[in-house]
């Protein structure tokens, strides 16, 4: 069979939302694109994470709200309607149809080639169809891989066999388990736990660290594990599972202090590059690494070729991928109009946010929502700093907005610059105060600038004053 040949200023091998960003902007920048795609143009966010995790959660978390504001409270007198959250879940995930993606990409005037894409030597991708034919992809400016991860599985002995779970099954399972085992009490593990307790599953958390949620500060761990007990959830810390079976229609964890059964098992350890059957062999590099890229987002030594989103293992989340997205885009296109990339920190094309304000939100209840760095992250870099927590439900803003509020909030401030390096908010409602945060990091806003931003009155953003003060002390 003959080999159709096509070329394109630039080849995106990969169109979840990052892959489809990058298209996007390239094309808007006067260049020719085609994506790559062998399952649903949208990828994780839209199908398996994001959207629908959010959604599973999005009732249990109103509800809450509602049962803490007296009056509100007493209206509220029945349950969680569980069908009915799974199908406004299944609405959010468009039936795990993607034609209105499809519609987008051709409407951007981004070509569309549906197949597995591998690399073949420099600027070269060879696009594997459903049905076995191929189709040589020649990239005059850019290759961007956009591939993403694939959930990490730890060496536990017959954890292959058991049909585990992966977030995908989490995000997408028809009906509650009876009882959820969740190892992993990382992002996934916490907030699935928090979805499938709510609807209905008796959940038991394995973590293997002393701390659910490690790598933000040590209190968003300690209260979302407080809260996820209160709610029924089995959370055991420093737990390590030695081996799995399954019993019938049960599946059966050992761990150093015996089993734990449980119908399913999700296993959420963490995210593993999708670079094993790529091809990246073919232009020198390891398959099954993440892509290492310089600031631009360009894989080191090819000028050619982009890693973009998860597959680079910087920061693995849809927004920060998007960013990059929009980083290295632009730098694709300035590059193919010959024109100057500043590389400096903070250039249109460059993540420098990556390093040092990444933000993201668990929507566990209470949420945890985070900016920049941790103070641990800080004193490893040894920058001089100071941390400044407050109590967020003594605000008369937390008091009206939910009776018996309880949250923290945590700045850390480079003590030399007098800047903020991060800011955590832990509590209900705070995913909607972190913009602000982020705001406030990027711009290095000064501590005694800070002071003229006035919080509007009752609002819980009257934290930033009881940060400020407690700072200056
Ligand atoms: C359960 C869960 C919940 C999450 N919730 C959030 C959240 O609330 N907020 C947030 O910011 N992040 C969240 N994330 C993280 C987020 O999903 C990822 O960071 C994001 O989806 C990464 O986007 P991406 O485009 O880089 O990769 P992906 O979305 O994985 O897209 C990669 C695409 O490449 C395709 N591909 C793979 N191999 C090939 C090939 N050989 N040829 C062509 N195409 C190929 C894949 O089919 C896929 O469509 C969550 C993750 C999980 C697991
Ligand atoms: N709301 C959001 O933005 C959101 C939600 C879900 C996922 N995500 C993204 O997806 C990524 C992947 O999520 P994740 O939860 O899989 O990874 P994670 O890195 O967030 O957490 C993995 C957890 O598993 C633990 N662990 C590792 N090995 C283990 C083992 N053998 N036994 C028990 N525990 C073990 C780790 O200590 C860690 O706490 C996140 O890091 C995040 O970037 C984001």
């Amino acid at each position: 069979m003959s080999e159709a040949e096509r070329t394109y200023d630039v080849v995106v091998v990969g169109a979840g939302s990052t892959g489809e960003n990058v298209a996007d902007i390239v094309v808007r920048g006067g260049l020719s694109a085609v994506l790559v795609e062998p399952e649903l143009v949208g990828g994780e966010c839209s199908y398996w994470a994001c959207m629908p995790s959010k959604t599973l959660l999005r009732g249990t978390e109103v509800l809450a709200e509602a049962r803490s504001v007296d009056g509100a409270a007493q209206a509220v007198t029945g349950e969680q309607d569980v069908a009915a959250t799974l199908a406004r879940r299944d609405e959010f995930t468009h039936h795990w149809d993607d034609s209105s993606q499809v519609e987008w990409v051709h409407g951007a005037g981004i070509d569309l080639l549906r197949g597995a894409g591998r690399l073949d030597g420099e600027r070269t991708v060879v696009v594997t169809a459903e049905d076995g034919t191929t189709t040589r992809l020649t990239a005059r400016h850019a290759v961007a891989v956009c591939t993403g991860s694939s959930p990490a599985t730890p060496p536990v002995d017959g954890l292959a066999d058991v049909a585990a779970w992966g977030p995908r099954e989490a995000t997408s399972a028809k009906e509650a388990p009876a009882r959820l085992l969740v190892l992993g009490g990382g992002y996934v593990g916490c907030e699935m736990a928090t979805a499938w307790q709510a609807l209905g599953s008796q959940v038991t958390v394995l973590q293997r660290g002393d701390r659910l949620l490690p790598r933000l500060e040590p209190q968003a761990g300690d209260a979302v594990a407080e809260s996820l007990r209160k709610a029924g959830v089995d959370v055991r810390l420093g737990t390590e599972v030695r081996a799995a079976r399954r019993e019938g229609t049960e599946v059966v964890l050992t761990t150093a202090d015996g089993e734990v059964r449980g119908d399913e098992v999700l296993v959420a350890i963490g995210r593993a590059a999708r670079t094993a059957d790529i091809g990246v062999e073919t232009v020198g590099l390891e398959p099954g690494e993440y892509l290492s890229v310089d600031a631009t987002l360009r894989v080191e030594g090819r000028s050619w070729l982009y890693g973009v989103g998860d597959v680079n293992g910087r920061s693995q989340l849809t927004h920060m991928g998007k960013y990059q997205a929009r980083q290295a885009g632009a730098a694709i296109v300035a590059r193919a109009r010959e024109e100057q990339v500043a590389t400096d920190a903070w250039s249109p094309f460059v993540a420098t946010a990556d390093d040092v304000a990444t933000p993201s939100v668990v929507f566990t209840s209470p949420q945890v929502a985070s900016v920049g760095r941790t103070a641990a992250e800080a004193a490893e870099a040894g920058l001089p700093h100071r941390v400044v927590e407050y109590p967020i439900g003594s605000i008369a803003g937390a008091s009206v907005f939910a009776d018996g509020y309880e949250g923290t909030a945590i700045a850390v401030v480079d003590t030399q610059r007098e800047v903020l390096l991060g800011v955590t908010f832990i509590g209900p409602g705070v995913a909607e105060l972190l913009h602000a945060a982020t705001i406030a990091v990027v711009g290095e806003v000064p501590i005694a600038r800070l002071w003229h931003a006035v919080p509007a009155y009752p609002t819980i953003s009257e934290i930033w004053l009881r940060l400020l003060e407690t700072y200056r002390g």
